[in-house]
């Protein structure tokens, strides 16, 4: 019997499925978080046993270009490639249109680069990340130029929002993005009505850097959950 909790057999599980669809001599983008962080001690597991070769992966963030050292996967920025075959990338939510909230890891800037750029964008998550409405159960993420800070929250009030400046664990102080940026969450009392519009309105406040709202982006959604007892993946 494993010893591990359901979600971490999950997070494998879709892991496991969504890394088993790369094919060799393929760019792979990396994405970031607890559910990505397995996909790429997979993807290293298939090119160290000889079943993937020349592949190039893209990282998303300072977390996934250190596990894709470690586990033996060639690098790339997006300024060294002419295109990303594949991305795959954890999630916050997921509405049914396939839209996301990401960013609870403070790396959507540059994930949405990354998937973005992909020809195909798979998302891998557990059942629970489901929504029927974006912003219900998670704080949207928006990364702002410190400087900027006190305009951009007072811009993010007059559309509805409410922000809170995210703080470190195990640091005094905010979050610092990858960038060396803040990071608001911003709650939408009533969930997010048109994320679209919000993704487009959030972008346009100077000093917002990048929200995490990816619209229209997502191929696939791999979904890890257990049914009677068996951990099983299905595809959205
Ligand atoms: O967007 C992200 C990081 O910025 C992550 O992909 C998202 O937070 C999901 O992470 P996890 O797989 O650990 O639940």
């Amino acid at each position: 019997m494993s010893q591990l909790d359901p979600a971490t057999i999950m997070k494998q599980q879709v892991a496991r499925a969504a890394v088993a669809r790369v094919k060799s001599g393929t760019v792979v983008g990396l994405g970031s978080g607890s559910t990505a962080a397995f996909a790429i001690e997979y993807l290293g597991d298939r090119l160290k046993s000889g079943e993937l070769t020349d592949i190039i992966g893209v990282p998303t963030s300072f977390q996934s270009e250190v596990l894709a050292k470690q586990f033996g996967i060639p690098l790339a920025t997006p300024n060294d490639v002419d295109r990303i075959d594949v991305a795959i990338d954890g999630a916050d939510e997921v509405d049914p249109q396939k839209n996301l909230i990401k960013g609870g890891g403070a790396a959507h800037t540059r994930e949405k680069i990354v998937d973005c750029l992909a020809a195909e964008f798979i998302v891998v998550v557990d059942a629970s990340k489901l929504v029927d409405r974006l912003g219900t159960t998670f704080l949207l993420p928006v990364e702002v130029l410190p400087m900027a800070l006190e305009p951009v929250k007072r811009a993010i009030v007059a559309l509805g929002g409410e922000p809170q400046l995210r703080m470190a664990v195990k640091k005094a102080g905010p979050v610092v993005t990858d960038q060396g940026n803040l990071v608001l969450d911003v709650k939408f009392p009533n969930g997010i009505d048109d994320p679209a519009t919000l993704e487009k309105a959030l972008n346009n406040i100077p000093g917002v850097l990048e929200n995490g709202l990816f619209v229209g982006t997502t191929d696939c959604v791999l979904i890890g959950e257990i049914v009677d007892g068996e951990p099983q993946v299905r595809q959205m």
